[in-house]
C-alpha cells in the first residue's frame, strides 16, 4: 500500500518543502501539500495545525513540517493530541526519532539545513522502524500526560 505524507510549511520553509515533495514523489510516496505555496509571509501555526490534523484524522500516514528553524512549527504541531513531532538536524536524530519516539511528524528548518541534509533526514526517518519495548512504555506516559492535561 502506498504511504501518504502531509507536508506543510511557512514562507521560511516553502523552498525546502518543494524539494522534499519531489524527493518523496521519486520514492513513490503520495503527498498531501497543506501549503504554503509562496514566499509571502504567513504564520507557521496554521500550517503545523493543518498537517497535524491530517495525521491524527488518518488522512495521512505521517507529516513533515518546515519553518525557518523548524522550532515554531514543531511546537504548534505538538499541541495537537496524538502528534509526536520531532525537530531534527541530522540523519541520526531522524532515525532515532522513529526508533525511540515513533515520531509521526518530522520537523525541519528550511533556513538551517541544506537540501542534501534535509533529504537525508527524511530518508533516515522513513527507513527506520519503531523499536517498541521500553520506548512504547514512555510513549504511553506521554499519551497519559496528554489525557491528564486535557481534563
Ligand atoms: O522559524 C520560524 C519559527 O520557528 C519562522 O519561520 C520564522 O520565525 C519566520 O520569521 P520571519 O517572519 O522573520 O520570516
Amino acid at each position: 500500500m502506498t504511504m501518504k505524507i502531509a507536508l506543510g510549511s511557512d514562507h521560511g520553509g516553502v523552498a525546502l518543502k518543494q524539494v522534499l515533495i519531489q524527493f518523496l514523489q521519486e520514492r513513490d510516496i503520495e503527498v498531501a501539500d497543506a501549503g504554503t505555496n509562496s514566499d509571502e509571509s504567513v504564520d507557521y501555526p496554521d500550517f503545523g495545525e493543518r498537517v497535524a490534523l491530517l495525521v491524527v484524522h488518518g488522512e495521512a500516514d505521517a507529516g513533515i513540517v518546515v519553518c525557518g528553524t523548524g522550532i515554531g512549527i514543531s511546537i504548534a504541531a505538538n499541541k495537537v493530541p496524538g502528534i509526536r513531532a520531532a525537530l531534527v538536524t541530522s540523519p541520526e536524530m531522524a532515525r532515532l526519532a522513529k526508533e525511540h519516539n515513533n515520531a509521526n511528524v518530522l520537523a525541519l528548518g528550511g533556513r538551517i539545513l541544506d537540501d542534501a541534509t534535509a533529504t537525508a533526514c527524511v530518508a533516515a526517518w522513513l527507513d527506520a522502524s519503531f523499536e517498541g519495548g521500553r520506548h512504547q512504555r514512555r510513549l504511553d506516559r506521554i499519551t497519559a500526560l496528554e489525557e491528564k492535561s486535557c481534563r
